[in-house]
């Protein structure tokens, strides 16, 4: 899957969602949180959905629920399976002499071998970064993946007019970027930044079961993309 237009992700710990209607009728993908899962492996050896299966395992230095111990195996031990066509990695763990270890710069060699798609992301669960540093981060997750991916924390709207900004700025530019400001304040990115030219919106199926502080439910945002 290329990300050259937008694509909404259903995103989730649990495979058995993808039989939901709603999951059937508004989403292009399937974010797998390994992280968040039971038995990942597992789960994606009984998978046998239409959908196609983005994989993420984020680690707990970034706001998710893996221990950097087996992190990485377990993400590239989904590979193989047919139906994962890209790969969520943290941009800290691809600097190649980042503070980051292990370093995931030979799982994104795998993964570009199998021909997946590698989203390279950046999370703040704590605050916007400065224009500038928003710039940078952007611009190195570009370089670093397919698609280069930011997600921060809005206080106020004028961090969300930031988010935008830098959005349209790597568009025109011709990247493809995916981003979003998580918090209440931020919101309505997840609606408005595909307008700018981010490609991937995530949302759960159901909202009490949201990957991330702010995420519209699954029908609502497809339904505001839609319309925007
Ligand atoms: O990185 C992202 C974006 C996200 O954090 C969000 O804010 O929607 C949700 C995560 O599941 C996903 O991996």
């Amino acid at each position: 899957m290329e990300f050259d237009s937008f694509a909404l992700a259903a995103s989730t710990g649990d495979l058995e969602v993808t039989t939901m209607p709603v999951v059937r009728d508004h989403a292009d993908i399937v974010e797998f949180r390994l992280d968040l899962a039971e038995d990942p492996l597992e789960s994606l050896d009984d998978y046998d959905g239409d959908l196609p299966v983005l994989v993420t395992n984020r680690a707990d230095w970034e706001g998710g629920e893996a221990e950097d111990d087996g992190r990485l195996t377990t993400l590239e031990a989904t590979f193989d399976h047919d139906a994962v066509v890209a790969v969520d990695v943290e941009l800290a763990a691809l600097s190649p002499h980042g503070p980051k270890v292990p370093s995931a710069v030979s799982l994104r060699t795998a993964a570009r071998e199998r021909g997946l798609t590698v989203v390279a992301s950046v999370h703040n669960f704590r605050k916007t970064p400065t224009m500038g540093n928003l710039r940078s981060l952007l611009s190195a997750a570009c370089e670093a993946g397919d698609v280069g991916k930011l997600a921060v924390t809005a206080t106020d709207h004028s961090d969300s007019l930031d988010l935008l900004s830098v959005t349209h700025e790597a568009t025109t530019a011709g990247h493809r970027v995916a981003t979003m400001a998580m918090g209440e304040p931020g919101r309505h990115t997840r609606a408005v930044a595909p307008v700018y030219g981010s490609k991937i919106g995530y949302a759960p199926p159901k909202s009490e079961d949201a990957t991330a502080p702010g995420q519209y439910d699954l029908r609502t945002l497809a339904e505001l993309v839609e319309l925007l």
